[in-house]
C-alpha cells in the first residue's frame, strides 16, 4: 500500500461513524430497513456502502446510494473508488441523466433518484440491488417520495416470509433468495416520520462529527444579502488565516452580482494580499463546469465559491474553511390558480433549520470550520425545522404519468404524505389533454411512448406530434433548447439595444419558438466548420449563451436515439413550414395557450388567469388572437415566457376544445 492509500485508509478510521462500525453493520444485517441519523460529515455516504461491501451484508448483489443532485452523485463515486484503490467505473461507478460509468464489476453505484425511478420501468423489483441507501431523505424531493412509497412495496414482494410446505421445510421462493435492504439516511431528518411509514422500523444515531464547526450570527437582520456577503468575503479574507470560502445564495443572478463585486474589490487591494479565485455553482451551469469547484487551488490564492444549494448537502468540496449563510434560497412551487389550472415558479425565501445545519456542515470537514450566518439567532430560531415536501408543492405531471407505466396510480400509492388534491387533478387533466390517458384514466399507447422520452409529457408531446406534420428535425432542435437548464438569449439589461440589434437576424415573427429554431440552426452551421474560439466569439457577438447551445446539441442527439428507439424518423424536416412547427408545439403546449381579450389582455384556456406576454418575447408589440407559451412566471404581475403566436384556427382541432373533460 502506497503512503497516499494508507492516509485515505487511516482517515477513514477516525470519522466518527468509524466507532460504531460493527454495531451498524450488525443492525443492518438484522433489518430490513433501518434509518441512520448522523452529523454531517460523519461519514455516512462515504463509508456505509464500503463497510456492508467489505462485511458481506450486500451478498453478490449491487449497493444503489441515491442522491437528489448529479453532482453528488459524481464526486461521491470518484471519493469511493479512490478509498477502495480502484478506478471509477471498477468496482464503485454512477449513474446519472445523461451519463454512466459503470461495468460489470460495479458494486457500489452512487445513483441520481431519478434514474433509480427510470430502472423501475425496465426492472420493477430492482433486482439487481441487495441494498438501496436512500440518502439526504430529509430533502424530500417528489422523486425520492416516490422510491420511499415503491421500496415499500419492493420490500413486500423481495421479502415475503418464508413459505412453509406441509412436511415443514422452509421453501424459500425465487425472490426470497434475492432480498433487499433499504437504508435511509441523513443528517437532518424527521426519524420517527420514516420509521413509521416503515413500519417501525429501526433508527439508528451516529454522534459526533470528526471537526467542530463555530456560527456565528448577525447581531441584527441584514436587507442586502448581496452587500452582506461582499462585506464578510473581504472580513474574512483581509482578517482569517488561508482557507477557501462558499458563499451560498439563492440564484444565479446574486450569484453573478457578487461575483462581479468581489472582483472589483479584490482587484483594489494592496497586493500584499492573497490573491482571490471565485468560481460559480449553479443547476444551470454544465456539469464539467459544476466540476471545477473540486479543482485544488493554486498557491497563494483564496478560492471563493458562490453556490446556490445545489452545493448544500452531501458534498465535501476540498479546501473549504469558512461558509458564509445568506438564509435565502429559491423553492420550486405549484401556484394553484382554479381547480385544475396552476403552473410552477421559483420563490425566493427563508431557508430552514435544516437546511441552515446542512450549509454549516460543508465547512469543518478537513478541519475547524466556521459558519458565518447573515441573519440573527432568532431568525434562525424562527425557521420551521424543515422544507414542506416537494410532492405537496411541485407539479406531478411527469411523475404520475411515470407511475402509470408502472401500473400504479399516483392516487392510491402509499405515499409518506399525501399529494394535494388540486396538484393531483391539474395533473389529470394535462395528460388527458395531451392524448397520454383516455377517459377512464388508463394508459394510452401514445402515453408509454410520451414516458419513454426524457422530458416532460407537454414536450414529448410535441416530439410526438411532429411526425404528424412532418417537421422532427426541427421539433428535436427547438425542445432540446427548452429541456436546457440554462436559459439561449442572456438577459442584457445594461445592453439592450445592441444585444437586440445582434439577435435581430434570428427573429422570426411568429415569436420566440421559430426564433430558437434559427439560432439553433445558424449555430449548427458555425460549428460545423469553425474553431471553438470562433464559435465562442460569434455567440458573444450575437449575446447568446453558448453553454447552453453545447448542452442542447448533447440532448437533441439523445433525443434523437429515444426517437429511434420508437421508430419515429427524426430526420424528416419541413424546411422553412413554420405551421407544421406551429402546430406541433401547439398540441403539447394545448394547456399553456391563451386568447385575445376585447381589451388586448390574453386570457388562459385552460384556466381565468390573465396573462402578460413577457416583455423579452420575440413577439415584442404584435397583438396576435392566440398564443402559446412554455411556462409562465408569478411577479408583479402574471408573465408568459417563450411565447409564439398561431393562428386561432389551429386551436379549433385540440382536444381541449373538441372533446369532453374528465370528471
Ligand atoms: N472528496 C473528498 N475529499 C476529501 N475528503 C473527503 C471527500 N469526501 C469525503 N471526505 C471526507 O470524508 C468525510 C465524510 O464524508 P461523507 O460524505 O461520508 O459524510 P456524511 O456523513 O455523509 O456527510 P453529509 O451528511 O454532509 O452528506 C468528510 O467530512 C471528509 O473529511
Amino acid at each position: 500500500m502506497n503512503v497516499k492509500q494508507a492516509n485515505l485508509q487511516e482517515q477513514r478510521k477516525q470519522l466518527p461513524i468509524a466507532k460504531g462500525k460493527d454495531a451498524i453493520i450488525q443492525e443492518i444485517r438484522d433489518n430490513d430497513v433501518t434509518v441512520l441519523l448522523g452529523e454531517t460529515g460523519s461519514g455516512k455516504t462515504t463509508q456505509i456502502p464500503q463497510y456492508l461491501l467489505e462485511s458481506g451484508v450486500s451478498g453478490s448483489g449491487m449497493i444503489a446510494v441515491t442522491q437528489p443532485r448529479r453532482v453528488a452523485a459524481t464526486s461521491l463515486a470518484g471519493r469511493v473508488a479512490l478509498e477502495q484503490n480502484t478506478s471509477l467505473g471498477d468496482l464503485v461507478g454512477y449513474s446519472v441523466r445523461f451519463d454512466e460509468v459503470s461495468s460489470a464489476d460495479t458494486k457500489i453505484k452512487y445513483v441520481t433518484d431519478g434514474m433509480l425511478i427510470r430502472e423501475l420501468l425496465s426492472d420493477r423489483l430492482l433486482s439487481r440491488y441487495s441494498v438501496i441507501i436512500v440518502d439526504e431523505a430529509h430533502e424530500r424531493t417528489l422523486r425520492t417520495d416516490l422510491l420511499i412509497s415503491k421500496l415499500k412495496t419492493i420490500l413486500k414482494a423481495r421479502n415475503a416470509p418464508v413459505h412453509v410446505d406441509r412436511k415443514g421445510k422452509g421453501r424459500a421462493s425465487a425472490l426470497k433468495a434475492n432480498p433487499l435492504k433499504v437504508v435511509i439516511m441523513s443528517a437532518t431528518l424527521d426519524a420517527e416520520k420514516f420509521s413509521k411509514f416503515y413500519d417501525g422500523a429501526k433508527i439508528l444515531y451516529v454522534k459526533g462529527r470528526q471537526h467542530p464547526v463555530q456560527i456565528f450570527h448577525t447581531a441584527s437582520g441584514q436587507s442586502d444579502y448581496v452587500d452582506a456577503a461582499t462585506r464578510t468575503f473581504f472580513q474574512i479574507h483581509v482578517d482569517q488565516p488561508p482557507g477557501d470560502v462558499l458563499i451560498f445564495l439563492p440564484g444565479q443572478e446574486d450569484i453573478e452580482s457578487l461575483d462581479k463585486s468581489i472582483q472589483v474589490y479584490a482587484a483594489r487591494l494592496p497586493a500584499e494580499h492573497m490573491a482571490v479565485l471565485t468560481c460559480q455553482m449553479f443547476a444551470a451551469l454544465p456539469p464539467g463546469q459544476q466540476s471545477r469547484i473540486f479543482n485544488p487551488t493554486p498557491a497563494n490564492t483564496r478560492k471563493c465559491i458562490l453556490a446556490t444549494n445545489i452545493a448544500e448537502t452531501s458534498i465535501t468540496i476540498p479546501g473549504i474553511k469558512y461558509v458564509i449563510d445568506t438564509g435565502k434560497s429559491k423553492e420550486k412551487r405549484f401556484v394553484a390558480r382554479d381547480v385544475g389550472s396552476g403552473f410552477d415558479t421559483l420563490l425566493t425565501g427563508d431557508i430552514t433549520k435544516s437546511s441552515a445545519m446542512q450549509r454549516a456542515g460543508r465547512a469543518g470537514r478537513e478541519g475547524k470550520g466556521y459558519c458565518f450566518r447573515l441573519y440573527t439567532e432568532d431568525a434562525f430560531q424562527a425557521m420551521s425545522a424543515t422544507s414542506d415536501p416537494e410532492i405537496r408543492r411541485c407539479s406531478l405531471t411527469s411523475a404520475f404519468l411515470q407511475l402509470k407505466c408502472l401500473g400504479e396510480d399516483l392516487e392510491e400509492l402509499d405515499f409518506m404524505d399525501k399529494p394535494d388534491a388540486d396538484a393531483v387533478q391539474f395533473a389529470l387533466k394535462i395528460l388527458f389533454l395531451l392524448g397520454a390517458l383516455d377517459t377512464k384514466k388508463s394508459l394510452t399507447s401514445i402515453g408509454r411512448h410520451m414516458a419513454s422520452f426524457p422530458l416532460e409529457p407537454p414536450l414529448a408531446c410535441v416530439v410526438l406530434t411532429s411526425k404528424e406534420h412532418g417537421c422532427t428535425l426541427e421539433i428535436l432542435d427547438i425542445v432540446s433548447v427548452l429541456s436546457c437548464t440554462s436559459k439561449l438569449f442572456f438577459d442584457v439589461s445594461d445592453d439592450r439595444d445592441n444585444a437586440l440589434e445582434a439577435r435581430r437576424k434570428f427573429r422570426h415573427s411568429s415569436g420566440d419558438h421559430m426564433t430558437i429554431l434559427n439560432a439553433m440552426r445558424a449555430y449548427q452551421e458555425i460549428a460545423s466548420v469553425e474553431s471553438k474560439g470562433a464559435r465562442r466569439d460569434w455567440c458573444r457577438k450575437h449575446y447568446l449563451n453558448e453553454r447552453t447551445l453545447m448542452e442542447a446539441t448533447k440532448i437533441r442527439d439523445q433525443l434523437r436515439v429515444a426517437c429511434e428507439r420508437i421508430g419515429l424518423d427524426w430526420k424528416a424536416s419541413c424546411g422553412e413550414n413554420e405551421v407544421a412547427v406551429l402546430k406541433s408545439l401547439c398540441r403539447g403546449l394545448v394547456h399553456n395557450s391563451a386568447l385575445k381579450q376585447p381589451d388586448g389582455s390574453y386570457m388562459q384556456t385552460t384556466g381565468r388567469s390573465l396573462v402578460k406576454i413577457h416583455p423579452g418575447s420575440a413577439l415584442g408589440d404584435r397583438k396576435a388572437d392566440a398564443i402559446i407559451y412554455d411556462e409562465l412566471v408569478f411577479t408583479t404581475q402574471i408573465f408568459a415566457r417563450g411565447v409564439s403566436a398561431v393562428p386561432k384556427a389551429l386551436f379549433a382541432a385540440l382536444p381541449i376544445f373538441n372533446r369532453r373533460g374528465i370528471s
